[in-house]
C-alpha cells in the first residue's frame, strides 16, 4: 500500500518536471490574482516539503546495498545513516522514488549531472573517477574550476551515464567520503538556466492548456451558473470540445441554443450603442469590418472558426479552442505563435453585463477586434515572447500589465479617455463603471502598474490609463526589454518555431534575411520617388 502510494507520488514529483506549467517545475498559477498566486505557491511547496520529508525518512531506512564495497576513504560503512543523508537534494529524492517503483526501473540508465567540491583537488578527482568506473558508470563531461571560496578546493561538473541504483550507490559513497566536502545530484535539464522548457511550436500548445478551477460554476457559489444544473451541463459539453482539441484540427462547430444567441444579442446591441462614445478607434475600425463581413451580427454568436480564418487574413492570428480560464503562463505563451486559446461555452443568461470567467462573448467582442489591428497584434505577440522561459515572478508580472492593459485597459484619444480593454468592451456594466466617476484612474507606467493587486470577481476599482494606444505600446517593449531573462528568443515566422537567439550563426543568418528585406524596403522608397511612379 505504501509503495503504492509512494509510487503515485513519485510520479506527481515526475510529472512536475514534464510538461509546461506545473510539469516543468512552474508552479501552478491562479492566474496574476497576487494573493491567490501566493497561495498557491504555497500549497506547491508544501505538498512538495511533505514528499520530501517522506521519501528522506524511505532513503535513510533503505540503504544501499552493503555488500557494495565503497571508496577506500570512506569514513563510515554504507547501510548507516549519515548526517548528510537527510540532506537529500530534491533530484535524488526523485531518483531514489523512481527506483522504488520495481527492478526495472531500478536497472534503467540514468544521465544526470554532479556537482562536487574536492577538497585536495586533482587528488580527489581521480578518486572520485575510479569510484564512478566502479559502479560501471559512463563519464560524459567533466569540467573544474577552483572554488569560490577557498583556495585549495576545486569544484567539479561531471556528467555521467549509469543504472539508476548505482548511481544512488554513488551519490552515497561520495557523500561518505572525507575527500570531498558536498556531493550534489542536479537533473540534467537543470543544469543550464538558458535552456528552460517551453513551447517551441504552435503543436507543443497541446501541453499549454491547463485551466485554473476556481471560477467554474461547479465550484464556486458565486458564479452566476451555479445553482442552474442545465447551464453547468451545456459549459462541461463545450469544454470537452476543448480537452479533445489538438493542433492541426479545425475548430469544432457549436450549435448555439436560442436563449445563448439572445444572451450574445443583447451583449452586443448594448456593446454596439456604447462603442462610437466609449471606445478606441482602432476597435471601432475592425468591428466595422466583422459587420461588413457578415460575422459581427446581433442574431447569432460568431463560429471560432469564421473568427479565426478572419484573423489569419489580417495579422496572421489564429484560435484554439480552451476548456476554461487558463493559467497565465500557458495563455500568454500561446500569444508567442499568434495563437489565442478561446473559450467557446456562453455566460449565464441572468448576467449578460459581466461574469466572472471569460466566455467567448468576451473573446469575440472583447478580444477579437483589437487582434485584427496589425499594430495591436504584433504586441501582443511580444508579450507572449517575453513570457516564454520567464520565471514566476516575471510571469506574474507580465499577467498582471496584461490585466490592465489588454483586458482593462484605457487610452486617452484627443483627450477623451477610451476603452480599449477587451473586458471592458464584453461588459457594457463595467464599460458604463469604469467611465463613471466611481473607479481611481491613474497613468499607466508599466513598472508601478505590474505590481498592482487586482481581483476578476467585480468590477476594476482602479483602472490605468496611458497617454494614447501608441504610448502604451511603447512603454510595454521598453519595460519588457529590462527583464531579466538570461536570453533572446524571435519567432521564425518561415518554420513557425520560436529560437533562442544563442549563436553567432543564427544572429548572422537573420542580419543577412533582415539585410535582403531592408533593401526590398528602399527598392520600393526609389520606386516611389520617380517621376514615372505618379
Ligand atoms: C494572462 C492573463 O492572466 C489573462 O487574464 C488570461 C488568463 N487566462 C485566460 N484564459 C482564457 N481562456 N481567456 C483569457 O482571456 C485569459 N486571460
Ligand atoms: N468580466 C468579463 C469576462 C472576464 C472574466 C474574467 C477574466 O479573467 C477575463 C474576462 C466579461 O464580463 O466580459
Ligand atoms: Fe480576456
Amino acid at each position: 500500500m505504501a509503495a503504492v502510494a509512494a509510487a503515485q507520488k513519485n510520479r506527481e514529483m515526475f510529472a512536475i518536471k514534464k510538461s509546461y506549467s506545473i510539469e516543468n517545475g512552474y508552479p501552478a498559477r491562479r492566474r496574476s490574482l497576487v494573493d491567490d498566486a501566493r497561495f498557491e505557491t504555497l500549497v506547491v511547496k508544501q505538498t512538495k516539503q511533505t514528499v520530501l520529508d517522506e521519501a528522506r525518512l524511505r532513503a535513510n531506512d533503505s540503504s544501499v546495498d552493503p555488500e557494495i564495497e565503497i571508496d577506500e576513504t570512506s569514513t563510515q560503512k554504507s547501510g548507516e545513516i549519515s548526517e548528510q543523508d537527510t540532506g537529500l537534494t530534491e533530484e535524488e529524492v526523485v531518483l531514489s522514488n523512481a527506483i522504488a517503483e520495481g527492478p526495472e526501473a531500478e536497472k534503467a540508465l540514468q544521465r544526470a549531472a554532479l556537482i562536487l567540491r574536492l577538497r585536495e583537488g586533482m587528488n580527489s578527482l581521480s578518486r572520485v573517477l575510479k569510484s564512478i568506473e566502479k559502479y560501471q558508470g559512463l563519464v560524459c563531461h567533466l569540467e573544474t574550476r577552483p572554488s569560490q571560496n577557498d583556495n585549495n578546493q576545486l569544484d567539479a561538473l561531471i556528467k555521467v551515464e549509469m543504472t539508476r541504483i548505482t548511481l544512488l550507490q554513488l551519490i552515497k559513497s561520495l557523500r561518505q567520503s572525507s575527500s570531498l566536502e558536498h556531493v550534489t545530484l542536479i537533473g540534467e535539464d537543470n543544469i543550464s538556466a538558458k535552456n528552460p522548457w517551453f513551447p517551441r511550436h504552435a503543436s507543443d500548445l497541446d501541453n499549454c492548456n491547463h485551466l485554473m478551477t476556481k471560477y467554474e460554476p461547479d465550484l464556486d457559489m458565486n458564479h452566476p451558473g451555479f445553482a442552474d444544473k442545465e447551464y453547468r451541463a451545456r459549459r462541461k459539453e463545450i469544454a470537452e470540445i476543448a480537452f479533445a482539441y489538438k493542433y492541426g484540427d479545425a475548430i469544432p462547430f457549436i450549435e448555439y441554443t436560442e436563449t445563448e444567441n439572445k444572451t450574445w444579442g443583447a451583449v452586443f446591441n448594448t456593446v454596439l450603442d456604447l462603442m462610437p462614445k466609449h471606445a478606441c478607434a482602432e476597435y471601432c475600425r475592425v468591428f466595422k469590418l466583422l459587420q461588413e463581413e457578415g460575422i459581427f451580427t446581433a442574431d447569432h454568436i460568431p463560429q471560432l472558426e469564421e473568427m479565426s480564418n478572419f484573423l489569419k487574413r489580417h495579422t496572421g492570428f489564429s484560435l484554439r479552442p480552451a476548456a476554461g480560464l487558463l493559467t497565465a503562463r500557458d495563455f500568454l505563451a500561446s500569444l508567442a505563435f499568434r495563437i489565442f486559446q478561446s473559450t467557446q461555452y456562453v455566460r449565464h443568461k441572468n448576467t449578460p453585463y459581466h461574469t466572472p470567467e471569460p466566455d467567448c462573448i468576451h473573446e469575440l467582442l472583447g478580444h477579437m477586434p483589437l487582434l485584427a489591428d496589425p499594430s495591436f497584434a504584433q504586441f501582443s505577440q511580444e508579450i507572449g515572447l517575453a513570457s516564454l522561459g520567464a520565471s514566476d515572478s516575471e510571469i506574474e508580472k507580465l499577467s498582471t500589465v496584461y490585466w490592465f492593459t489588454v483586458e482593462f485597459g484605457l487610452c486617452k484619444e484627443s483627450g477623451v479617455v477610451k476603452a480599449y480593454g477587451a473586458g471592458l468592451l464584453s461588459a457594457y456594466g463595467e464599460l458604463l463603471h469604469a467611465l463613471s466617476d466611481k473607479p481611481e484612474l491613474r497613468p499607466f507606467e508599466p513598472a508601478v502598474t505590474a505590481i498592482q493587486p487586482y481581483q476578476d470577481q467585480e468590477y476594476q476599482p482602479i483602472y490605468y490609463v496611458a497617454e494614447s494606444f501608441d504610448d502604451m505600446k511603447d512603454k510595454f517593449r521598453r519595460w519588457v526589454s529590462a527583464m531579466s531573462r538570461p536570453f533572446e528568443v524571435r519567432f521564425n515566422p518561415h518554420t513557425g518555431r520560436v529560437e533562442v537567439l544563442d549563436s553567432v550563426e543564427k544572429l548572422e543568418s537573420l542580419v543577412h534575411q533582415l539585410n535582403t528585406e531592408v533593401l526590398h524596403l528602399s527598392n520600393a522608397i526609389n520606386k516611389m520617388k520617380l517621376p514615372s511612379y505618379q
